[in-house]
């Protein structure tokens, strides 16, 4: 049935859409499956899947379900682009608050449609929220500015955060984890749980709990520095999730200001980041999205790009969320990620295809991690243009030759080789842990600084 007459209109302008602000505007990259409608008709089809139709005609519908019907504004077909503009009605809002939720602008946007018969592949590449949507979300409660505080810096430009994730993924004991967070905490800030870490029958989580407060207690107390520790509070419940979360912040009293809450957003699902967005309004909500790769990678034709999830999260109220190493680590990504990066920490900034004014809402950190160390991270920065974030460097700490705290050491002199604008190599010879760096990954030396060797004075 071709549906092009009712739920698309090309007259309609994105300009005119914008201005009168009652619709969220999605742009996607879609194909028709072939022997079906043509690209038309599909993105037609799509609309009234993703709306208040369905692939018949039925009695029920009346004039005003025709007013809020999804409608296909923007075609490009040899561009396989469609642009669909949903009014801002059709977004189901919480009985208790009148607030919005990511899974009814999900369920639209990107439910039913990922799976039509006569849909090849559709993938969301870029959305716009107006205003009056816009106000309906959480958004971050708790920010970067908040971490900076505690560990005493400026709340204006504070730099970069420190961090690792304690390696081996699994398979420590409790004691041993807090050993290396202790090592990790006498030159680094920041530590998280790796995304699988909770309560594995051989760490038990409160024992961990409490071994990891009185690992941090002993390394402010070797430095005289602020130490934060993001703790995986991820669970299938919800009541569960709140028992971790409030036994950590029992545990470490008036240290709680120093532990953020870690939460696998992809797996658990927006349900288990607004419950500890609502639920611990004051801990820093770090979003963990281990899992997207499966609808995001530029592999994946169908689902949602890294950049969709990524302000998503800033909606949803995540304080910081995994933006990739934009090309720079070892998991998929590409330097002109640094715009997923910007959309979620300016007030206004460009997509792929919309610009989004986020009127003051809270910005969300970059938090950069996969496969980074030292040697990498002077690349990343300039490509990047500033270090406002959290790095969490696994490998690259636990890795390095002299442990984690020499690991950490090293990463900190990273940032300020770039930001001193030093060449590494030459920098390298007046900074141990950063120098011991290149004979940690010497297969990075040789990538990224092939005469190491001989400037270092050391032989192939
Ligand atoms: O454990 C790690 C990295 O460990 P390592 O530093 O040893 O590589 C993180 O879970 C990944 O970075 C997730 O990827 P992303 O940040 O892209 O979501
Ligand atoms: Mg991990």
């Amino acid at each position: 049935m071709d549906q092009s007459n009712r739920y698309a209109n090309l007259n309609l302008t994105e300009k005119d859409l914008i201005a009168g602000g009652r619709h969220v505007l999605c742009a996607y990259i879609m194909k028709p499956k072939a022997g079906f409608g043509n690209f038309l008709q599909t993105a037609a089809h799509f609309a009234a899947e993703s709306s208040t139709g369905t692939n018949v005609e039925v009695s029920t519908t009346d004039d005003f379900t025709r007013g809020v019907d999804a409608l296909v504004y923007e075609i490009d077909e040899a561009q396989q682009l469609m642009k669909i503009a949903y009014p801002i009605e059709l977004f189901d809002r919480n009985i208790i608050d009148g607030r919005a939720m990511i899974a009814s602008f999900l369920t639209l946007t990107i439910g039913n449609n990922q799976g039509m018969g006569d849909v090849e592949y559709a993938k969301m590449h870029d959305f716009y929220v107006p205003p009056a949507y816009l106000k309906l979300f959480d958004g971050p409660s708790t920010t970067i500015k908040d971490l900076w505080r505690v560990l005493g810096r400026p709340v204006v430009d504070g730099g970069f955060i420190v961090g690792t994730i304690i390696k081996p993924k699994l398979g420590l004991r409790p004691q041993p984890f807090a050993n290396a967070c202790y090592d990790f905490w006498l030159g680094g800030d920041f530590i998280k749980n790796d995304e699988p870490q909770g309560n594995q029958v051989f760490a038990p989580f409160k024992e961990t709990v409490r071994l990891v407060n009185d690992a941090m207690r002993r390394a402010q107390d070797e430095t005289g520095q602020a130490k934060l520790f993001s703790f995986n509070i991820t669970a299938d419940d919800h009541h569960e999730m709140v028992a971790r979360g409030e036994y950590i912040l029992e545990t470490f009293a008036e240290n709680a200001d120093h532990i953020a809450f870690l939460v696998d957003g992809y797996v658990a699902g927006p349900a288990a980041i607004t419950t500890a967005r609502r639920t611990f309004p004051k801990q820093y909500l770090h979003y963990h999205r281990a899992g997207h790769g499966a609808v995001t990678s530029p592999q994946s034709k169908r689902g949602y790009t890294a950049f969709v999830l990524s302000k998503m999260a800033r909606l949803q109220g995540a304080s910081g969320i995994h933006t990739g190493t934009m090309g720079y680590g070892k998991m998929e990504g590409e330097a002109a990620d640094r715009a997923m990066a910007y959309m979620i920490t300016e007030d206004s900034a460009f997509g792929p295809y919309f610009r989004q004014e986020w009127l003051g809402m809270n910005p969300t950190t970059p938090i950069i991690s996969g496969g980074m160390n030292a040697l990498r991270m002077p690349g990343f920065f300039k490509n990047l243009g500033h270090s406002n974030l959290i790095m969490t460097a696994g490998g690259g700490a636990f890795g390095h030759l002299d442990g984690g705290a020499a690991g950490a050491k090293s990463l900190r002199q990273a940032e300020q080789c770039w930001k001193e604008g030093a060449d590494p190599v030459a920098f390298a010879k007046e900074h141990r842990e950063f120098a011991r760096a290149f004979e940690s990954f010497p297969h990075d030396a040789d990538a990224l600084y092939p005469n190491w060797r001989g400037q270092l004075g050391l032989a192939a």
